[in-house]
């Protein structure tokens, strides 16, 4: 009997450098910035978070797909362009599965590559950087696979918030994930917060991190203007995660200075959000080498350290923040760079990593409970 799986594939970096292996998922070719995830476990969760739009994710962990796919813990309706892993499960299984891993990337149009050497892949990023590929299962020549890298635009400039934020407004109001969250808890108000949230690619699990601390979210495409925001009367406004490079979301930034400027209404961002408000006080972003993907970095400052989960390529320059304006609260601990800033004399902050940890510890969750209670002081 011929395996199924056994169908060739490959991988083509921008060097040169060719992986051949075997493809999964979805036939045909994928293309954009390869990078990869060391985390061990929420592969359902990383595939649709929206923040690796436009990219083809490399999984360090040996084998993915053994749990299936469940109905519950897809961060979003977009997903990666494709995935390459050591190996894949065809044979799922788990309590909460109700989907086939394959089936599901082949519906979602993910290219899998599987039967590569991984470790390897990772060690040509870590010491070259993120670099454009491909992955084809088609039978194409080297050259027309670099012609096709070529013509991937690069990561630097592209603003790809803008693609993937929600067209129409909405509101969120109750937890989408109520079989397997096991941090759902009661508001300590009874008063619920309003919070306007900017989408720039938002994850479902941090709007269900918002109304396990007692907010309704109402969620605001990334180009709405001042007067779309105030309007709406919030007690708080979230800046969430997203693709793209930091310093093209022009909107964001513009958005940002002017909720900066206008008063004291608490501001919380998150990932592309807390990069957006660097840039909106003055500050500057750029590219890291192979970028933070994983779901065990510590973060903190002056002993008191937080596991965290993070999936970013960009970060902010310390050097470019004035002292006077904001303070930097939290640093990646494995590279020292910053991860973590607050705006003197306002109620506004932010992390480059991800509290709501969708997969990930849960030592973060804390900032929640700060943004609450620093519109609670303000009621
Ligand atoms: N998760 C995010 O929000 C990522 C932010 C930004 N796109 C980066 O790669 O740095």
């Amino acid at each position: 009997m011929i395996n199924p799986y056994k169908k060739n594939a490959k991988l083509v970096l921008s060097n040169g450098i060719v992986f051949p292996g075997f493809y999964f998922g979805a036939s045909g070719t994928a293309f954009g910035e390869i990078v990869f995830n060391t985390g061990m476990t929420g592969y359902q969760e990383v595939i649709t978070d929206p923040s690796y739009y436009g990219q083809i994710l490399t999984f360090t962990y040996p084998e993915i797909g053994n749990t299936g796919i469940n109905f519950e813990d897809s961060e979003s309706n977009t997903n990666v362009k494709g995935i390459i892993v050591r190996n894949f499960s065809s044979n799922n299984s788990n309590w909460r599965s109700k989907k086939d891993f394959n089936q599901w990337l082949v519906e979602k149009n993910i290219v899998g590559l599987h039967g590569i050497d991984t470790r390897a892949l990772v060690k040509i990023l870590r010491s070259n950087g993120s670099m454009n590929g491909v992955i084809t299962s088609e039978d194409k020549t080297l050259e027309s696979c670099l012609k096709i890298i070529h013509d991937t635009p690069n990561m630097e400039g592209l603003n790809l918030s803008k693609v993937v934020s929600t067209k129409q407004k909405y509101l969120w109001t109750t937890h989408t994930q109520t079989n397997f969250d096991l941090r759902i808890r009661n508001a300590e108000s009874s008063k619920k917060l309003k919070i306007v949230a900017i989408d720039f690619g938002i994850k479902n699990s941090i709007l269900n991190r918002l109304v396990s601390h007692g907010c309704e979210v109402l969620v605001l495409p990334s180009r709405s203007s001042l007067k779309d925001v105030l309007s709406n009367k919030p007690d708080g406004i979230f800046f969430s995660n997203g693709p793209g490079d930091p310093s093209s979301v022009s909107e964001g930034i513009d958005l940002a200075k002017s909720l900066i400027e206008y008063g004291d209404i608490p501001m919380f961002g998150i990932c592309l959000g807390h990069q957006i408000f660097g840039l909106a006080l003055g500050g500057s972003t750029y590219k890291l080498p192979f970028g933070h993907r994983g779901l065990n970095h510590p973060c903190g400052e002056n002993n008191k350290i937080e596991i965290t989960s993070q999936n970013h390529g960009f970060a902010i320059d310390p050097n470019s923040l004035s002292k006077e304006i904001v303070r930097i609260t939290h640093y990646n601990l494995n590279d020292k760079t910053v991860a973590g800033i607050e705006v003197n004399n306002k109620p506004i902050f932010s992390v480059q990593y991800h509290p709501e940890a969708g997969p990930g510890p849960h030592d973060s969750d804390y900032l929640f409970k700060k943004f609450v209670s620093l519109m609670l002081e303000r009621c």
